[in-house]
């Protein structure tokens, strides 16, 4: 569904060029959530800016579904971690979720029915007539991801969208998130700073280098489909992700470039 190969991006300002992404190159399966961590700074938000359209490359390519990226595509939605600004406070919730189906074509009929599905979808049934400053930031986060779901976007790029809320409410939209992913049967990237988080919600965690970006690690998480908040995350096998995925960070933030290069001082 997504094909990276040797992606390279340069950020080409007045001052000194930036090289943010050295090299990455991965592929994502259709159906497949695979989630992103690495050191601040390491490079992921142009790495999904680029996948998005809204930056284009150096070099390297970016393809949805055998189409090569070269701007916004129609099969992809975007929910960013600044929930506060991606919605318009002058539109009711009914309205924020219904506008990108307005901008894609669908029939009036179609879109009261997808906004009301997906209103319903992420618990938010009840406030469709309300305004976002209304409600509270982890409301409006759900407004945001049943923006994206009314779409039915092949593939769903999200990048650290719960870094403005608390803790338990992070943990509601992370399940919401699994669930939509399963019922949706759409292709999720999932970009977080939080390693316990990507374990959590991920059937792949890729591991970046700091920047210049390179891929330290696709590590696969073997934690089955169904995942519990309390019982996931203590079970042996989430552990041993947990300790393996934060060395490889702290060992990125050191300056490693490759996993031959990296020193684990925990087996596995
Ligand atoms: N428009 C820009 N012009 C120049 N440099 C930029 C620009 N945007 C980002 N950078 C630089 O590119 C590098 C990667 O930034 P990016 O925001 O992608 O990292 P990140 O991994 O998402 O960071 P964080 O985890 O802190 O959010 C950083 O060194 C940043 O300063």
């Amino acid at each position: 569904m997504l094909d990276v190969r040797a992606l390279n991006k340069v950020y080409a300002g007045r001052g000194d060029p930036v090289e943010a992404i050295a090299d990455l190159s991965f592929q994502v399966s259709d159906g497949e959530l695979v989630c992103v961590v690495g050191p601040s700074g390491a490079g992921k938000t142009t790495l999904l800016r680029c996948l998005a359209g809204l930056l284009p490359a150096t070099s390297g390519d970016v393809a949805l579904a055998g189409e090569p990226v070269t701007g916004p595509p129609q099969g992809m939605a975007v929910v960013l971690q600044e929930y506060g600004r991606s919605l318009f406070p002058w539109m009711t919730v009914a309205q924020n979720v219904e506008l990108p189906l307005k901008e894609k074509g669908v029939a009036r009929g179609e879109r009261s029915r997808l906004v009301g599905e997906a209103l319903e979808a992420v618990g938010l049934a009840d406030v469709g007539r309300s305004y976002p400053w209304q409600l509270s930031g982890g409301m409006q986060q759900r407004v945001a991801i049943a923006r994206a779901a009314a779409y039915e976007p092949q593939v769903l790029l999200m990048d650290e969208p719960f870094a403005a809320v608390d803790a338990q409410t992070r943990f509601e939209l992370e399940d919401l998130v699994r669930a939509l992913w399963k019922g949706l049967g759409v292709t999720v990237v999932f970009v977080t700073h939080d390693i316990d988080e990507a374990i959590y919600l991920g059937e792949r965690v890729l591991v970046l280098s700091a920047r210049p970006t390179v891929l330290l690690e696709d590590v696969r998480v073997d934690l089955g489909a169904e995942r519990d908040q309390l019982e996931t995350r203590g079970a042996p096998e989430f552990a041993r992700l947990r300790t393996h995925v934060y060395e490889l960070v702290q060992q990125a933030k050191l300056g490693v470039r490759s996993l031959a290069d990296a020193r684990l001082t925990h087996a596995g």
